[in-house]
């Protein structure tokens, strides 16, 4: 079984940020530059994962997709939302094939 609940534990540390200096705590600073910068990092990390990939280097591609997931969950923790509304959705969407899906959205 994987454990996840190393995502809750960072989950409820970006929580606990919005109170912190942002000068001692990075996601902290990321919270006081706002969106625009939170998504420039989440644009950046999706960039260096593509490369890692493309570089079929596997130690940076598991390195980038931490990073990749680390500011996905800043910027959701920045707009009120956690990884928990995420799994929520995995939960949502399991079993359901993705082709299957996709024909019920041309049938609307
Ligand atoms: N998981 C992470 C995590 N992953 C990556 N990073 C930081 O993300 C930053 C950006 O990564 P980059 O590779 O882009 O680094 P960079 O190129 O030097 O950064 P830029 O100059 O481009 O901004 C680095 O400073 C990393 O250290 C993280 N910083 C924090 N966490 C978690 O968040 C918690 C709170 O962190 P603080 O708020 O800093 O206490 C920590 O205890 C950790 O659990």
């Amino acid at each position: 079984m994987i454990d996840i609940e190393v995502l809750h534990r960072v989950a409820n540390t970006l929580a606990e940020r919005k109170k912190a200096d942002p000068d001692a705590s990075y996601v902290s600073s990321l919270y006081t530059k706002g969106t625009d910068a939170i998504c420039k990092k989440v644009a950046e990390e999706a960039a260096e994962t593509i490369m890692a990939a493309k570089d079929k280097d596997m130690l940076h591609l598991v390195w980038e997709v931490t990073d990749l997931w680390f500011h996905s969950m800043v910027l959701l923790a920045h707009h009120g939302l956690s990884v928990d509304d995420v799994l929520a959705e995995f939960r949502r969407r399991e079993g359901v094939s993705g082709i299957d899906e996709k024909k019920s959205r041309s049938a609307v």
